[in-house]
């Protein structure tokens, strides 16, 4: 049983912990990784919890856009010195979980940590990552990786920011021709950062060599002033995340040193030779890595989503079940079970495919440290689809969690507004999601078609290779990925196969390519949710621990399977891998599962093992007091001063006064 199971909380929540049936401990042991883990971000999160510097003067809402970024730019300073003082690795805090619900709506330096700094190591050699990482470490320099652009964010190839070297003075020269040569979007870029890793098309003795980095600094290090022949700023409020800081940038024929090109994979020798790198797309590297953390991070932001709607559901009573009867807590309805429950499941998918795609990219990264770049295709497809999968199955789960809350969902109190767009940005940024599942698309064709001319493909491909044939009535979690198998084989290959037809009327591949791309999506979308299947069933016939936790891990499992042949079922039934009879049996477990885990909800939440500070919602606290709560929180707005406002003097009694003249 939990440790917080002698907290006081309302009666309803105490009646749901206590049908808990499994060790609540355990499963947050697995979710943070082991005993260990759990062990190290509570005691983070007991330093974090215990410092004033964290508490809001007054809610962020109510405070100006100045004041809401100056806020939080002193908590994230606060964070650097305190884990200083500490000893503590700020990247452990981070990766820890104990770190969420500190800053409220962005931090002005996440770019800094977890898109400049892997540039850094990433992308220059072992001298210039000595010289620059010691700058860092030591806070001279704060970085942004700025890529994006007024006129191009996908198509980098597109970008127009030129570096064009000059042999004589052995300098760069940064220059942004036009207006949507403008760098914009860029975290922190505003007015906090003093560096930059700029993407840039590389211009050598007239040639253009393509995108690649630069180290360049954009503010004196001392004064914080923007340096001559750099326009800095900030591009003003957003649908959120408006504490990030995010920035424009134009330069003016600006110089930078030879040696401040990222020169770990491409160089530019004195004279002006280009040495090429060893896969073209090494320099995309930065955006591989970012990919693949956010998986973990969308699945940590539905975490919270799913622990505030499932204790709100079990606290909030509304309507009639049975006529006449008191009314019952929402959760037992059907149909809020179908809204909360598949989003719990997919917390422990978006988990399982998030460890798997990192243990990914750890190998592969090392074996083309080796100078093996094999693998980095099938890196990129999978790092693409999971960021896709995960951003788009994340942010929906926030969204229908919201509205599974009613009208208190869209207060700001619930905080769903803040995790909502929090969680959707992750759709659009590093590398918008359709664009992402055009090229997961890209690898699978080829991938098909290599198979076609007798080649062996890769691990997460290698069923492309000739058709499955599942067994027929096989409803098991493995004969389910064989039907997941055929259904996706039969995608691609009628994919293909119109590809190959539009083509031989005579219109050109890419054309063909673009008319077929909603299927293209479809082929992509199903290759990785099969991915994201097969991993969560594996690691669940893994999964070590008492039979109490692994039966909640296999009931979330087969929700999660369930569900998802319930919602592409056409898919199934098109590739005849499973029948109508096979769909409606799996349709009518699915919603047993739903009552099964119904009685677990509260608790399977509690292992997620936030704190009310980490929520920050009326509606998602541990004691359930959830009513007094809102009206507490209603009590802080501003408007509440007075009784009546000033804006009643200055407008409704003049109005009111006048009174109407004409007879309308
Ligand atoms: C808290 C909030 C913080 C937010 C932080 C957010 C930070 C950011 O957003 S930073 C900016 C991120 N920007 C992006 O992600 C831009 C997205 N665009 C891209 O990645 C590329 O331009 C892309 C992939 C769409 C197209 O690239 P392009 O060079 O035109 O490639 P394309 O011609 O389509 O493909 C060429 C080949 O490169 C391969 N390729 C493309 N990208 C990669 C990659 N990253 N790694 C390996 N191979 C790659 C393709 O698979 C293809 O291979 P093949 O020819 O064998 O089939
Ligand atoms: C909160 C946030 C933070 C960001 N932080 C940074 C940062 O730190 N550094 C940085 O450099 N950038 C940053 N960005 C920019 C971000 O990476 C880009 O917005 C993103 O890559 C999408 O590019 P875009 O805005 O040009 O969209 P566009 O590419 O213009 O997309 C618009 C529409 O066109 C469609 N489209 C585009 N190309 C294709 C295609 N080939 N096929 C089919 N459809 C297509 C898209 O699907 C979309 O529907 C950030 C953005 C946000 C929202």
């Amino acid at each position: 049983m939990s440790s917080h199971e002698t907290r006081p909380c309302v009666p309803d929540l105490k009646k749901e912990r206590l049908k808990c049936d499994f060790n609540v401990e355990e499963l947050t042991n697995l979710i943070d990784g082991g005993k260990e883990k759990t062990a190290l971000r509570r005691k983070l999160r007991s330093v974090i919890s215990s410092e004033s510097a964290y508490i809001d003067p007054i809610p962020p809402e109510y405070m100006s856009h100045e004041d809401q970024f100056s806020n939080e730019l002193r908590k994230t300073c606060h964070t650097a010195m305190l884990m200083n003082k500490q000893n503590i690795d700020i990247k452990t805090l981070q990766l820890s979980k104990a770190y969420i619900g500190v800053l409220k709506d962005g931090d002005p330096l996440w770019v800094h940590y977890h898109v400049f700094i892997p540039s850094i190591t990433g992308q220059s050699d072992p001298e210039q990552q000595k010289i620059w990482m010691e700058k860092i470490r030591t806070w001279k320099i704060f970085g942004t990786y700025a890529q994006t652009e007024l006129g191009h964010g996908t198509f980098l190839r597109g970008l127009e920011t030129t570096a064009t070297y000059d042999r004589e003075t052995r300098e760069f020269i940064l220059n942004s021709p036009t207006i949507t040569a403008t760098k914009w979007w860029p975290g922190g870029l505003g007015h906090t950062v003093n560096f930059a890793a700029v993407m840039a098309q590389l211009y050598v003795g007239g040639k253009c060599y393509g995108p690649h980095m630069f180290m360049v600094q954009l503010r004196d290090e001392n004064t914080h002033e923007s340096l001559p022949g750099v326009t800095l700023g900030e591009i003003g409020p957003r649908f959120g995340l408006n504490t990030n800081g995010n920035g424009f940038l134009r330069f003016d024929h600006y110089r930078i040193p030879r040696r401040n090109m990222l020169m770990k994979h491409a160089q530019v020798l004195e004279d002006g030779t280009y040495v090429k790198p060893s896969h073209s797309k090494l320099s995309y590297g930065t955006m591989v890595r970012v990919r693949v953390g956010i998986v973990r991070d969308t699945c940590i932001q539905l975490q919270q989503a799913v622990t505030i709607a499932t204790r709100y559901s079990a606290v909030r009573h509304q309507s009639e079940l049975i006529p006449g009867e008191p009314e019952p807590q929402i959760l037992d309805y059907q149909t809020q079970q179908f809204k909360i429950l598949p989003q719990i499941s997919s917390v422990f998918a978006l988990f399982f495919a998030a460890n798997s795609v990192i243990d990914a990219y750890y190998s592969v990264t090392a074996q083309m440290d080796l100078g093996d770049m094999s693998l980095l295709p099938e890196l990129h497809a999978l790092s693409s689809g999971l960021k896709a999968l995960s951003a788009s199955d994340a942010s929906r789960g926030v969204e229908i969690c919201r509205l599974s809350c009613g009208g208190h969902g869209y207060l700001a109190s619930s905080n769903f507004p803040r995790l909502y767009t929090q969680t959707t940005c992750a759709i659009t940024y590093e590398g918008e999601n359709t664009v992402l599942w055009l090229q997961v698309a890209r690898y699978i064709i080829k991938s098909y078609r290599s198979a076609q001319n007798g080649n062996n493909l890769k691990h997460s491909v290698s069923y492309l290779s000739k058709q499955p044939r599942p067994v027929r009535g096989d409803l098991s979690n493995n004969g389910l990925l064989e039907a997941f198998k055929a259904a996706v084989f039969k995608l691609v290959s009628d994919t293909e196969g119109r590809i190959q037809r539009v083509c031989a009327k005579g219109q050109n591949y890419h054309m063909a390519w673009n008319q077929c791309s909603l299927q293209l999506l479809k082929c992509a979308e199903a290759h990785t949710r099969f991915y994201v299947c097969e991993q969560f069933v594996r690691k669940v016939e893994m999964a070590k621990g008492t039979e109490n936790v692994k039966k909640i891990l296999k009931n979330l499992c087969r929700l999660y399977l369930t569900h998802h042949v319930s919602v592409n079922s056409g898919d199934f039934l098109k590739s005849g891998s499973l029948s109508q009879n096979d769909i409606a049996v799996l349709e009518e477990e699915m919603c047993s599962l739903l009552e099964v885990l119904r009685p677990q909800a509260v608790s399977i939440v509690d292992a997620f093992d936030f704190d009310d500070g980490q929520l920050n919602s009326c509606l998602g606290c541990w004691d359930g007091d959830v009513y007094q709560r809102l009206y507490d929180e209603a009590l802080k707005s501003p408007l509440n001063k007075t009784d009546v406002p000033e804006a009643y003097y200055k407008y409704l009694r003049p109005l009111m006064q006048v009174g109407l003249k004409s007879s309308l």
